[in-house]
């Protein structure tokens, strides 16, 4: 079966943590580090049941493995999955050309009765804007979620000693944001994208987080309504998909980008303090900061390109990045969003 998908061109980061981030529905993912699948795979390290990208472009497949931690080989564990990976490809050329004319469609296919022309008529017909790609990731029903990071791997001792119970709408959500938010003294209950803003109401959460999820936020109407019927009632908190489901909620209009972000090494400046965190990133659509409405403030800013990457609006207690302050992969300097979400959690109930 031929696979079509867009290509985000990717600067390295670790591999198994992509390949299962829901974010990626729909798309390939190309990586510009060579060198890829040294490290094998481990079940420690899915952020999520399952891999819903496209496929995987590398140019060079390790040979072999060498970690501690590997359970099976990234081969193995791709064929396992049905996930299309093509190795020996010059990445660096495509690259060059994704930098010169932003995301492009691709179509990767084994299947070689099938002409050039037809592969391409294929590309050509294929949309991704427009497409409500979250029904495909969402969960089927809800759940509660209790892991957190694991004592070794935990690099925060600045916790709540508090309880909050926060209800997370699965747009496709990355298990790290649900691990952290347990790590930081959360109860959380999972629910599918579509479940009802009054069901949730009615379990009266401390606070409800609008994950990430793929694709094009305009074409999830649903969810935009849910997020309207939500904001303002409770403190809430949008990540990625999530900040740009507010940001329409809001009134404000969402783009998508030439290029879109993606990697683990993207600064953005936090604008009350001026602190610059690097952060890691996924995505292809961004909100317009002049479309929001009065009152809304634009917290953060990706310094590459000026582009809005946070925003906060007090009187409707309500915070959101457009990049993942999880990370899982990529460095840990935005942790903290999770501490101010606690915070304005913890201020609503006093
Ligand atoms: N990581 C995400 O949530 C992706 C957000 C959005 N769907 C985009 O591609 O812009």
């Amino acid at each position: 079966m031929p696979n079509r998908s867009v290509l985000p061109g990717l600067k390295s980061a670790r591999y198994q943590e992509i390949l299962t981030d829901p974010s990626y529905a729909g798309q390939f993912v190309l990586m510009t580090n060579p060198h890829i699948g040294n490290t094998g795979v481990n079940s420690g390290d899915e952020e999520s049941i399952k891999c819903f990208l496209g496929g995987l472009i590398i140019r060079n497949l390790s040979i072999c493995t060498s970690n501690w931690r590997c359970t099976e080989t990234l081969d193995e564990y791709l064929r396992k999955r049905n996930i299309m990976g093509i190795y020996d490809v010059d990445t660096r050329a495509i690259t060059r050309r994704l930098r010169e004319d932003g995301s492009l469609i691709g179509v990767l296919s084994t299947d070689q009765s099938l002409k050039d022309e037809e592969l391409l008529e294929m590309a050509k017909n294929w949309k991704i804007v427009g497409v409500d790609l979250i029904s495909d990731v969402t969960c089927d029903a809800p759940y509660e979620w209790v892991d957190k990071t694991g004592s070794g791997w935990e690099f925060n001792d600045n916790q709540s000693s508090e309880t909050f119970h926060v209800v997370v709408y699965d747009f496709g959500v990355k298990h790290n944001i649900l691990r952290r938010l347990a790590s930081y003294g959360c109860k959380i209950t999972v629910v599918p994208a579509s479940w009802p803003a009054s069901d949730v109401l009615n379990l009266k959460p401390d606070g409800v987080l609008f994950s990430n999820g793929p694709g094009d936020p305009a074409a999830v109407p649903y969810a935009v309504k849910t997020v309207q019927e939500i904001v303002g009632k409770v403190p809430v908190f949008g990540i990625c998909m999530g900040h740009q489901l507010i940001g329409q909620a809001l009134g404000g209009k969402t783009f998508k980008m030439k290029f879109g972000h993606h990697g683990g090494n993207h600064p953005v400046r936090d604008n009350r303090t001026g602190r610059v965190d690097i952060s890691a990133q996924n995505h292809n659509y961004a909100v317009d900061p002049e479309s929001l409405p009065e009152g809304v403030q634009v917290t953060h800013i990706n310094l590459n390109d000026q582009s809005c990457a946070g925003l906060v609006f007090p009187k409707m207690k309500l915070m959101s990045l457009q990049y993942h302050p999880e990370s899982s992969p990529g460095p840990h300097d935005s942790d903290l969003a999770f501490g101010e979400f606690v915070e304005l959690m913890k201020n609503n109930r006093l």
